[in-house]
């Protein structure tokens, strides 16, 4: 026997029954976008502890068209006077722009749709928006116990008022648009059937079409049995005669986390259309994330029509408005949504970052669905770095945030020591500290052995007629070059020889009787920070006895003498 806490809740199918055995959505793609329609205004606003103000309505407004929705659905103006007002404000001021259609909810309530009629005068293109419950829920809990027909006739009713005021409007175009509210558990074939009847009485033409809005006001099931429900309607709209008359349109919530799964999914089932708002604001747990789905669509490389580049100040904007937060986590939007601090993600992103080159057409990157970019968001905060994060992602910061282009090999040594830091401190490291690190341990270290000066040897030697000439001290293919040290407060000049300036100091060092090691590796680069240019170079050296093998960093100017101080570097690491 089951638990009372599982007693209470019966499954969806026990409920309700929908077979849709030969289903298409499954096998389709989506190639293009909905028309979208915002109900920010209207939806999330109403779910706002402090809904927003009349100023900041129109903030947001200005906010939507700029982001590029040519539907929005201003409000409730029958609710209350603030509703009324805002609306009046953006018609009287002129605030909507000529290729942006304004929706306006009304319940199928005589006196809201008079009211509502009033809020339109003078606005050249609106969407009426009828609605009313139709769910046995509803009808047996809102309507106390209301029958069917009582039901259908709240929306005959309602829709015929619309029709009436509607064909009195002479200075203004009005779209109808009707939800069956509570959609997502009402029976389907009776849901459909008031949405044949409503269409009847409004009429649609191909050329003039209305706007079937099928909710999941709650979402009670999962995103199949939705997209079922959305393509059964299709298929019936079709069956008689109605399919190209009628836009259908969604409006999910997200009472089971699967908002987005739910509306995608019913886009293949046939949607025309899309209701929903910014960061999924609304009632519960919030409608419909719009910018989620396009950003989706985007990712698939299908154009949205809607300007998410600038996502940033989008949700700062809208945080302000709507007083609510926009989770560090959320889809695209979230503060941490680009960012890795685990070892191996980091890796592998810092590889595909590494492919990526600025020709490159397709986007690889492992984690990273889209570009950062594409969205306004820079690179700097894809990898952060803790005591979870590896040595790849130690490298890449300190590529991207200082230039340092580091030796693979050098990558394990480096990435250890900052790490281990993280580990000890028990949090992250800014950019800054990681920098820090690095330096502290392996560039330009002076301590035991310091390099004071280094020049080019050269000597006098006579030419083929006999005349003394100045050239470059050689051995062989070795030049010479004469450094000035210091050893632990020991002062010298030493010459040394070799094939490059690096192995002539080590060799003077060897002259010295410094010299332990053979210097295994050396690698170099300019770095162009800002408007300062200098140069990079890292030295591995292996001690002869014990195998131990360290690197060294070099930064200065001039490319000779960061190969030297990468050199002596290294050298005071291993004896420290
Ligand atoms: C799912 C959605 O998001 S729908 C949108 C909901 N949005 C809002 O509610 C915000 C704006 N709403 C408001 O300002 C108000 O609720 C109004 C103006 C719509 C209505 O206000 P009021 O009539 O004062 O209150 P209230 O909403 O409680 O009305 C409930 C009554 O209307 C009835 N009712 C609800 N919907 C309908 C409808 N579509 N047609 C006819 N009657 C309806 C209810 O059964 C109830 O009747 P009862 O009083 O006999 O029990
Ligand atoms: C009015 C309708 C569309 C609604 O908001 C809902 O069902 O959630």
């Amino acid at each position: 026997m089951k638990p009372a806490s599982l007693r209470k809740y019966r499954p969806f199918h026990e409920k309700f029954d929908i077979r849709l055995p030969d289903r298409q959505w499954p096998d389709r793609h989506i190639e293009r976008a909905p028309i979208w329609c915002s109900v920010d205004l209207r939806d999330g606003n109403q779910a706002l502890a402090i809904p927003m103000n009349v100023e900041e309505k129109l903030e947001y407004f200005q906010l939507l068209c700029d982001i590029g929705f040519k539907q929005i659905e201003i409000g409730f103006p029958s609710a209350s006077d603030t509703e009324f007002r805002f609306f009046r404000r953006l018609v009287d001021e002129k605030l909507i722009p000529a290729d942006v259609t304004v929706q306006c909810l009304v319940q199928a309530r005589e006196h809201l749709i008079q009211r509502t009629f009033e809020a339109l005068e003078g606005v050249p293109r609106s969407i009426v928006h009828l609605y009313n419950s139709t769910s046995p829920l509803q009808r047996k809990v809102t309507f106390g116990n209301a029958s069917k027909e009582k039901i259908k006739a709240i929306a005959v009713d309602g829709a015929k008022l619309v029709r009436k005021l509607a064909d009195q409007v002479t200075d203004g175009e009005i779209l109808f648009q009707y939800s069956p509210e509570s959609f997502s558990d009402t029976e389907l074939d009776y849901a459909y059937d008031i949405c044949k009847s409503v269409t009847e009485i409004w009429g649609p033409t191909k050329e003039s079409p209305i706007i079937l809005n099928l909710p999941a006001t709650v979402e009670w099931a999962t995103p199949n049995i939705h997209a079922d429900m959305i393509e059964w309607c299709c298929r019936q709209l079709k069956k008689d005669g109605l399919r190209d008359k009628v836009q259908v349109s969604l409006h999910t919530h997200n009472d089971r986390g699967t908002g987005t799964a739910a509306t995608e999914l019913a886009i293949l089932a046939g949607a025309d259309r899309v209701e929903g708002t910014l960061f999924g604001n609304g009632e519960r747990t919030g409608n419909l994330d719009l910018v989620n789905v396009a950003l989706n669509l985007n990712s698939h490389g299908i154009a949205t029509g809607l300007d998410f580049s600038n996502l940033d100040e989008i949700r700062m904007t809208y945080q302000r408005l709507t007083r609510m937060a926009v989770h560090e986590r959320h889809p695209y939007a979230g503060e941490l949504v680009f960012t890795a601090f685990s070892g191996s993600h980091q890796d592998a992103i810092k590889k595909g970052m590494d492919l990526i080159d600025s020709d490159s057409v397709e986007w690889a990157v492992p984690y990273l669905t889209i570009d950062p970019q594409d969205i306004g968001r820079n690179y700097e905060a894809i990898i952060r770095i803790n005591s979870q994060s590896g040595k790849g992602g130690v490298a890449y910061v300190l590529d991207r945030e200082h230039g340092l282009d580091l030796p693979k090999s050098m990558h394990p040594e480096v990435g250890g020591i900052v790490s281990r830091q993280a580990d000890e401190l028990g949090r992250e490291l800014t950019i800054e500290e990681i920098r820090e690190s690095f330096f502290n341990e392996f560039v330009n270290r002076n301590a035991p052995l310091s390099l004071l000066d280094h020049d080019e040897c050269h000597v006098e030697n006579a030419n083929a007629e006999g005349i003394l000439v100045h050239q470059r001290a050689k051995r062989g293919n070795e030049y010479g070059w004469t450094f000035s040290l210091s050893h632990a407060g020991e002062k010298s000049v030493v010459e040394g020889y070799g094939n490059g300036p690096i192995n002539a100091l080590a060799h003077a060092l060897e002259k010295r009787g410094l010299k332990d090691f053979k210097v295994t590796d050396y690698r170099s680069h300019a770095i162009t920070d800002g408007s300062a240019a200098d140069a990079a170079a890292y030295v591995q050296i292996v001690r002869e006895g014990d195998n131990r093998s360290v690197w060294g960093c070099g930064l200065d100017p001039s490319i000779e003498l960061a190969g030297l101080k990468a050199l002596v570097s290294a050298y005071n690491r291993l004896h420290h």
